[in-house]
C-alpha cells in the first residue's frame, strides 16, 4: 500500500509539468524526490497531498483514489510542511503546533489531555518548547521551519509529505529532523515523502530515490540502485564521483564541475 500515480496529467494553464507519469510509493519507506529547479517537485508533493487535481489519470492512496477522501480524513492520513510557510497572524508557537491536532478534534470540541500531549511531545522533538510561547511571526526562518515541522508531527499522519524542510535549518537541527523521521518509519511504519535539494543528506537518509526532470521520471528505486553518476549526469548535467562512505554506511557523491 502506499502512493500510486496512474498516467497522472497536469499542467498549469497551458504549460505541462506531467503527461502521463505512473510510479509508486510504498508505504511504510522514506522516499526522497529529486531534480533540478522547476523539474515538477513541489507539484507532485501538491498532487499527493491533494492540493492540485490531475487533469487527467488518478492518483491512488492505499488502493482509494484521492478524490473519493474529504479534506478531514485526508488530513489525518497525510501532512505537508510546505517550503516556504507565512502567517501574517501572530499566533504563538503553540497555537499553531496545535493546529495539527485540528483534523481529529469533533466539531464543536476542544482539544483534550492526549491532544495536550501530542503537541507538547511534537514541541520536544523539533526543539521548539523554548519558544513555544512567543508569536510565529516574530521567529527566523528556520525556528518557523521547525515549528511547521511540530505541527506536522502533532497531526500524527500516517504520512509525513516534506518540500525541502529542512532549507532553513542549520546541521545540527537538519540531522536531528531527519533521523526523527528516518527512526518513525523504521519503528512505527511512518511513510515520509521527502524534496530534497542535498543529495547526499537524501542518499543517507532516504530509501527510495525518484530522480525527475522536466515532469518525467529519469531513475525511481532503491537509493544503491539508482544513486549513480550516469542519473546523477542525466538529471542534473553535473559530473560527480559516487562513493560508499565507510563512517555513515552509505553511498556519498562528490561533484567535479
Ligand atoms: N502556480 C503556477 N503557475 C504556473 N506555473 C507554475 C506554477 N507553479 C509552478 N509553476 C511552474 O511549473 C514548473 C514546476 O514547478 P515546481 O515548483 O513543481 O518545480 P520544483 O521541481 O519544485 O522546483 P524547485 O526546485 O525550484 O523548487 C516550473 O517551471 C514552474 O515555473
Amino acid at each position: 500500500m502506499g502512493y500510486a500515480l496512474k498516467d497522472v496529467y497536469f499542467s498549469y494553464e497551458t504549460r505541462a509539468i506531467f503527461s502521463g507519469i505512473s510510479l509508486e510509493m510504498q508505504s511504510g519507506c522514506f522516499h526522497g524526490i529529486l531534480g533540478p529547479n522547476g523539474s515538477g517537485k513541489t507539484t507532485l508533493l501538491d498532487l499527493i497531498a491533494g492540493h492540485l487535481k490531475p487533469e487527467n489519470g488518478d492518483i491512488l492512496l492505499d488502493g482509494r483514489c484521492l478524490d473519493d477522501f474529504n479534506a478531514n480524513e485526508l488530513a489525518k492520513k497525510c501532512a505537508l510542511v510546505p517550503q516556504d510557510f507565512r502567517v501574517n497572524f501572530p499566533f504563538s508557537v503553540d497555537q499553531v503546533v496545535m493546529m495539527g491536532r485540528y483534523p481529529h478534534l469533533g466539531r464543536f470540541s476542544a482539544p483534550g489531555e492526549k491532544d495536550r500531549e501530542l503537541v507538547d511531545q511534537a514541541m520536544a522533538a523539533t526543539g521548539v518548547l523554548d519558544f513555544s510561547r512567543r508569536h510565529v511571526t516574530a521567529l527566523s526562518g528556520g525556528e518557523r521551519q521547525r515549528v511547521v515541522f511540530a505541527r506536522a508531527l502533532a497531526q500524527n499522519p500516517s504520512c509525513l509529505i516534506l518540500d525541502e524542510a529542512t532549507s532553513n535549518l542549520d546541521i545540527r537541527h537538519t540531522l536531528a529532523l531527519m533521523t526523527l523521521a528516518a527512526d518513525r518509519v523504521k519503528n512505527k511504519g511512518l511513510t515520509v515523502i521527502s524534496v530534497m535539494q542535498d543529495l547526499n543528506l537524501a542518499a543517507r537518509f532516504c530509501q527510495s530515490l525518484l530522480f525527475l526532470k522536466k515532469g518525467r521520471a529519469v531513475a525511481h528505486g532503491p537509493v544503491d540502485q539508482v544513486f549513480t553518476e550516469s542519473v546523477i549526469k542525466e538529471v542534473f548535467d553535473v559530473s560527480s564521483r559516487v562513493y560508499f562512505d565507510e563512517a555513515i554506511h552509505c553511498k556519498q557523491v562528490v561533484f567535479l564541475n
